[in-house]
């Protein structure tokens, strides 16, 4: 058994990490830190993990979190990057979930996060993890830099336009919705029920952190620069993301060999579903699900290609990510832990 810990156990991600975790063959959760609810019982906490786990929520402890094969950081940005050195220095490999190394460019990360990066060359030397791009470098990987939620809606859904030169690249367009989930669990009254129930809204409109990332990995599959606008928004549900994808391509009679494109590039990922053409993908139908799914569409005969993507924020956005990309760098099955159906209704 792999004996894993996670570093920010009260959270959303850190619960679902707990959730999938708890049915995961092969993986036993050894340590689950909080400092606010040290003592408690995890199953005191959330109860859908009674009979799950005798775990009690614990301080953080480099010594306890240094005797497990590998630990999630679960945590605020900042975290991982100051705890990670000496966890990976003794020997534990590392999926940090926040966004401590998923940028290559350390001055753009410090102008985005709002602080200097502390640890340059686990920066340099950690992989982003998105499997469908990076699985062999995953593998071998002391640090993997989980993805953002919009960052895997968005690139998964670019990729096959982008790594075959298909599209013009100077003005992308990217226009996501998330559930509050995607906030957190901290307190914070823009996502009060009252705030944020019967209404919808952009925000991060003129720039948000997730622009340098996305615009970091689409680049790397198209092999130079890419412009590109992105708007996030936030919608009156708990989970999921969906991203309506515009991109006008050089040669619109490409149009016709769209669909298999895309279906032959993901035909072997466990986790990307291509629908028929035309088909729109629902949040609700990957709800508790690692999956991203997603489907073409054209308008009359306009030389836009629209792709619109859905993915759970908790799931592929996040926990079952960083479960698929430890999966890949102990030499597990890739979906083991991860396969099961969504939630209907
Ligand atoms: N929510 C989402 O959809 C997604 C979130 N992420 C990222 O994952 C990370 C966690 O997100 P989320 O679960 O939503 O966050 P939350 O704010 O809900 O939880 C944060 C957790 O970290 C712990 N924590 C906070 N500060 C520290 C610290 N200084 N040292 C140790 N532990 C700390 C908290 O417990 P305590 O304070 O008790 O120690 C808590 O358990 C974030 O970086 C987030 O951006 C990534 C993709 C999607
Ligand atoms: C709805 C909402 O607020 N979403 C969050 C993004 C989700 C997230 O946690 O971002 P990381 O993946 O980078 O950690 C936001 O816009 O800041």
């Amino acid at each position: 058994m792999i004996k894993a810990g996670i570093v920010g156990g009260t959270g959303y991600t850190g619960v679902e990490l707990l959730r999938i975790l708890a049915i995961h063959p092969e993986v036993e959760v050894a340590c689950i830190t909080s400092r606010s609810e040290a003592g408690i019982a995890v199953s005191d906490m959330y109860p859908n993990l009674r009979g799950y786990y005798e775990l009690a929520f614990t301080e953080p402890d480099i010594d306890v979190l240094a005797s497990c094969d590998l630990v999630f950081f679960a945590t605020p940005h900042g975290v991982a990057m100051r705890m990670a050195p000496e966890l990976l220095a003794r020997g534990v490999r590392i999926v940090d979930l926040s966004a401590d190394f998923r940028i290559k460019d350390l001055d753009v990360w410090a102008r985005w996060y709002g602080m200097p990066h502390e640890t340059a060359e686990w920066a340099e030397k950690a992989v982003y993890g998105l499997p469908e791009v990076a699985r062999d470098a995953i593998r071998d990987a002391r640090l993997v830099a989980n993805p953002g939620c919009y960052p895997t809606a968005v690139q998964l859904g670019f990729l096959p336009l982008l790594e075959n030169g298909l599209i013009r690249t100077g003005h992308l367009v990217a226009d996501a919705k998330s559930g509050a989930s995607g906030a957190g669990r901290q307190a914070n009254v823009g996502m009060l029920h009252g705030e944020v129930g019967e209404s919808f809204k952009a925000y991060g409109a003129s720039g948000h952190r997730h622009l340098p990332e996305i615009r970091q990995g689409l680049e790397l599959a198209a092999g130079g620069k890419v412009g590109i606008s992105f708007v996030p928004h936030l919608v009156p549900m708990i989970r999921g993301i969906e991203a309506t994808l515009y991109a006008e391509l050089e040669t619109p009679e490409d149009f016709d060999r769209l669909q298999s494109l895309y279906e032959g590039r993901f035909r072997d990922e466990p986790f990307v579903d291509v629908m028929p053409f035309g088909s729109h993908p629902e949040t609700r139908s990957v709800r508790g699900e690692n999956t991203c799914r997603m489907a073409l569409h054209r308008q009359e005969n306009s030389p836009v290609v629209i792709v619109t993507s859905v993915i759970d924020n908790l799931v592929k956005g996040a926990a079952g990510q960083a479960v698929q990309n430890m999966n890949i760098m102990f030499g597990l099955t890739e979906h083991a832990g991860l396969r099961a159906p969504a939630l209907l209704p």
